[in-house]
């Protein structure tokens, strides 16, 4: 398998170490495709990928899938192209999605070109609860409270925790497309980017990224509290993040579906 990813930052590198250096997968990243050219060309020299700045050289190189490891804008920009050049496709940044619209063009395109299209579970658990939860419609109720950082949040100096948000996912996205992510995995597993509530807390105190997720429906009810160890290359960034995606990459083409 022949790996492409967008992206040179902190996932990117992860990946290229884990997979290039590590051999954790079998499989070879080998194109990379970004805007930085000094973080690309650094990573090409150091993982033997070639580093594109253009997306039709990128995309026609001899890759099998696409990784994206940028930012929202990125995937809502590229995931289209990438599969209609017949390449499956993993999304980290799955706030591209919050339009439905989009996702259902996403979704024909995939389809009409043999293709699928992976969000992994990122920074978060408790997806498949979701889905089995909302299989007939009984899921009612979904909440994510999110704690990082204030300097995650673009925030510095404040001394007690600060409520930064409290509303729908789809407008949570738009505020921080660096940083909830997470919701919107949770709100198109359950029930939507308009019911699904996400709040966001600037907390001096934590050293962790902590995702408490709480639902509640026919089939009773779930409380998780995640606290990730953030990732040295970018804190606002959970290490379980950029394991999801090797975690997807891993299970690329096996018949056998957990979850
Ligand atoms: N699903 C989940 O749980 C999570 C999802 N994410 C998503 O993954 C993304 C990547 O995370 P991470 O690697 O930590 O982020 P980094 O900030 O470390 O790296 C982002 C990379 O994307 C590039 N980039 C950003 N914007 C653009 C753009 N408009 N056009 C081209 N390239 C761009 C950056 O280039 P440059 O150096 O030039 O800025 C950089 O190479 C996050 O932005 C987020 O959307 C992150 C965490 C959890
Ligand atoms: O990594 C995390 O903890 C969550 C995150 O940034 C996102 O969902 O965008």
């Amino acid at each position: 398998m022949n790996i492409g990813i967008m992206g040179t930052g902190n996932i990117a590198n992860y990946l290229l170490e884990s997979i290039n250096e590590e051999k954790q997968i079998g499989g070879t990243v080998t194109a990379i495709f970004g805007r930085n050219r000094e973080a690309g060309g650094q990573l090409e020299d150091k993982y033997k990928a070639r580093f594109y700045q253009d997306f039709e050289s990128f995309i026609g190189s001899d890759i099998d899938i696409v990784v994206e490891a940028a930012a929202v804008e990125v995937a809502a920009a590229y995931s289209l192209p990438v599969l209609e050049n017949r390449k499956d496709l993993i999304v980290s940044s799955i706030g591209a999605f919050a339009d439905g619209e989009f996702l259902e063009v996403v979704r024909k395109t995939a389809g009409a070109n043999g293709r699928t299209v992976q969000l992994p579970s990122g920074a978060v658990g408790g997806l498949d609860l979701l889905k089995s939860a909302n299989a007939t419609g009984g899921l009612e109720k979904v909440t994510i409270t999110t704690r990082k950082s204030p300097a995650s949040l673009g925030l510095e100096g404040i001394s007690g925790e600060r409520q930064l948000f409290d509303g729908p996912a789809g407008e949570a996205i738009r505020k921080f497309p660096k940083n909830v992510n997470v919701a919107l995995a949770l709100s198109l597993a359950g029930i939507g980017t308009e019911k699904t509530r996400v709040m966001v807390i600037a907390d001096p105190s934590v050293e962790r990224n902590t995702h408490t997720i709480e639902a509640e429906g026919s089939f009773g009810s779930m409380a998780a509290t995640i606290e990730n160890l953030p990732m040295p290359g970018n804190p606002k960034t959970s290490y379980l993040a950029a394991l999801s995606v090797l975690a997807a990459l891993k299970n690329q083409g096996n018949p056998i579906v957990i979850g």
